[in-house]
């Protein structure tokens, strides 16, 4: 109920198209059932005219049906032009009003969405609200507009038959509709989560085809699939035999007032309280007042399955941001330091925290390396200096502000980042790097890529910098595409810097020629420098040794050689050899 009547309250801005749809629609059936009543009473009243000679005005009910038969066709064309203007309205607006509502949760909140799931809240639940209103709200209020007005009408010449055709009505257009949401109830919302479910396991499917190949040669995952997708099919298969069932139940009540009004009106007739021609107008008005009892049952039957997806759309926006914004957000200064003073950070629903009293200070042009074992939290760092997460304990300033009182996006306009899992687009390279700087000159796009070490590469390739990257860059290697997010960090102008193991997958003499290129010119940047490997900590200011979510040892890259060795640091810095360099030459152990 509470997700109906939100449903309702988003439909409110379209009230006035949705109310004209369900007026033109109303009128449309309204002539229908006039346009048929009046037929049946023209040819019975013409009939006995002339089987009794009697004269009769043929003009005025010809006129009538010329003009019942318009309205309904121009009523039809226009409740199909309204009822989707007042639709397209709602949805359009949907989307924007979801997205302004899921954007904010990205990407902290989301981490457990699946990308099939997502895409199905987007694409297929916010299509299926359309239903709230064409298939669910509009049938209903013209169907009970359009009774309400005929039973009148049949009350003016016999209440008796009006109250049993009004039974027979209420029985088809209420009780039936009962009866399917009762019996395809569970069939409908389990068709609103497999579809989901299958969108999902669709995605995963055709993301890890490569995978699959490999680990499951038995199939499993397409059999899931398949087993997905049957249950689904039954269960469709389920809900439309439910609605055939009600379509012909409807179609029973329909034939059974016939029978009534016939069983009524024919003794009235006889006794001649009833003129003759009113018999077959009252016997189709009653027929073809099922019309508007019609669409009920699949009304009904959609209510669960849309109500389903308002709640899946509902839930996912429920959630709580992962930071929250500023009200009325500070100016964010041009540039400064970005300062961790005593952070930590715990994920929901972890144990153990990723990151505690973090100290350390990225002062304009300042270079800062931070090193550490897999899971250590170097990451972690780079998602509370993004504003990603917040901070708890501590707090993570730039310029001396908290980051709480800026506005996310206007933060993040100071930042250039390399993440970890940084994504290409589905795109041109170029695209790819305007993102960035959607201005740039063809020489800025060349200098940031020359800078991280891939102009030749693309250079070379026929369509430079036009050569389309394949689904998520699957056309280029893992180092390439490693270079090609490197150049896209390189290419937008902020003060600070933070690279997530740019030279990650990278082989030794590529990894040197990157470096020079990125750390061999000017400090007009601050750079936050994570790495599992020791080349380029060198050209470091700071080196920050972590383990556990603790900055176990820093110092100048000058104490760091004994500690780090060379080549790869892969296992990390173990705590009793982070200890006892401690005391090597310009490297201090952090306090625990
Ligand atoms: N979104 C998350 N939710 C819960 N726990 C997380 C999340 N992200 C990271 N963690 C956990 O936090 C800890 C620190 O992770 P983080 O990614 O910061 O490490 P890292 O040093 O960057 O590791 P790596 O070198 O492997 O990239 C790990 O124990 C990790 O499992």
């Amino acid at each position: 109920m509470k997700d109906a009547l939100r449903l309702l309250r988003l439909m409110a801005p379209h009230a006035g198209w949705m109310a004209l749809a369900i007026l033109v629609s109303a009128l449309a059936t309204l002539a229908h059932i006039a346009l048929m009543a009046t037929s049946g009473w023209f040819i019975a009243a013409m009939a006995l005219a002339g089987a009794t000679g009697a004269s009769v005005n043929y003009f005025t009910p010809s006129a009538a049906i010329r003009a019942y038969a318009v309205v309904r066709t121009v009523g039809r064309y226009g409740e199909r032009i309204v009822g989707h203007e007042a639709t397209l309205k709602f949805v359009a607006a949907l989307r924007p009003w979801f997205f302004a509502r899921l954007i904010p949760l990205a990407p902290a909140a989301l981490e457990d969405q699946r990308s099939g799931d997502l895409l199905a809240r987007l694409k297929g639940d916010i299509d299926r609200l359309e239903f709230a209103f064409l298939r669910i709200l509009s049938p209903v209020i013209a169907g009970v507009l359009v009774l309400g007005a005929g039973l009148a009408f049949l009350a003016l010449h016999d209440a008796g038959m009006a109250v049993g055709i009004g039974t027979a009505a209420l029985l088809a257009g209420l009780g039936l509709p009962l009866l399917v949401h009762r019996l395809g109830a569970n069939a409908a919302r389990e068709v609103t989560a497999g579809t989901a479910q299958l969108n999902a396991l669709l995605v995963d499917h055709i993301e890890g085809r490569a995978e699959l190949s490999i680990y499951d040669p038995d199939r499993r995952h397409r059999t899931a699939l398949d087993e997905t997708s049957d249950t689904l099919i039954a269960r469709e298969h389920r809900l439309a035999g439910i609605l055939g069932f009600a379509g012909a139940g409807v179609g029973l009540f329909a034939q059974l007032s016939l029978v009534l009004v016939l069983m009524i009106a024919a003794p009235r007739v006889l006794a001649g309280t009833l003129p003759g021609a009113d018999l077959p107008m009252l016997a189709l008005l009653a027929l073809s007042l099922f019309e508007a009892v019609a669409p009920l049952p699949l009304a009904f039957q959609t209510l669960p399955s849309t109500l389903a997806s308002a709640r899946r759309i509902f839930g996912l926006i429920d959630r709580p941001p992962p930071v929250e914004e500023p009200a009325t957000p500070q100016p964010v200064p041009e540039a400064g330091a970005l300062a961790f003073a005593h952070a930590g950070l715990t994920y929901p629903g972890a144990t153990a925290a990723a990151l505690t009293d973090i100290n350390l200070a990225l002062t304009p042009g300042r270079r800062i390396g931070v090193v550490g074992a897999s899971g250590s939290g170097k990451s972690s760092l780079v998602a509370l200096a993004l504003r990603f997460r917040a901070p708890g304990p501590g707090e993570v300033t730039f310029a001396g502000s908290n980051l709480a009182a800026f506005n996310s996006d206007a933060l993040r306009r100071r930042m250039a980042v390399l993440a970890q899992h940084d994504h290409l687009f589905t795109a041109t390279i170029r695209e790819n790097l305007l993102i960035a700087d959607p201005d740039a000159s063809q020489g800025k796009l060349e200098a940031a890529l020359e800078r991280a070490g891939i102009l030749a590469f693309v250079a070379a390739q026929p369509e430079g910098l036009d050569t389309f990257l394949g689904a998520n860059g699957a056309k280029v290697s893992g180092g390439e595409a490693r270079r090609l997010g490197l150049a896209r960090a390189l290419l937008k102008d902020a003060p600070i810097l933070i690279l997530d193991e740019p030279t990650e997958g990278l082989d030794g003499e590529t990894e040197r020629r990157v470096l020079d290129g990125l750390l061999g010119v000017g400090r007009d940047q601050s750079l936050l420098f994570i790495t599992h490997r020791r080349a380029g900590l060198d050209a470091m200011d700071e080196i920050i040794v972590m383990d556990g979510g603790r900055i176990v040892a820093r110092g100048a890259p000058t104490g760091m050689a004994a500690l780090l060795g060379s080549g790869t640091i892969s296992g990390g810095i173990p705590e009793d050899t982070a200890r006892s360099a401690g005391s090597g030459q310009g490297l201090e152990q952090a306090p625990p």
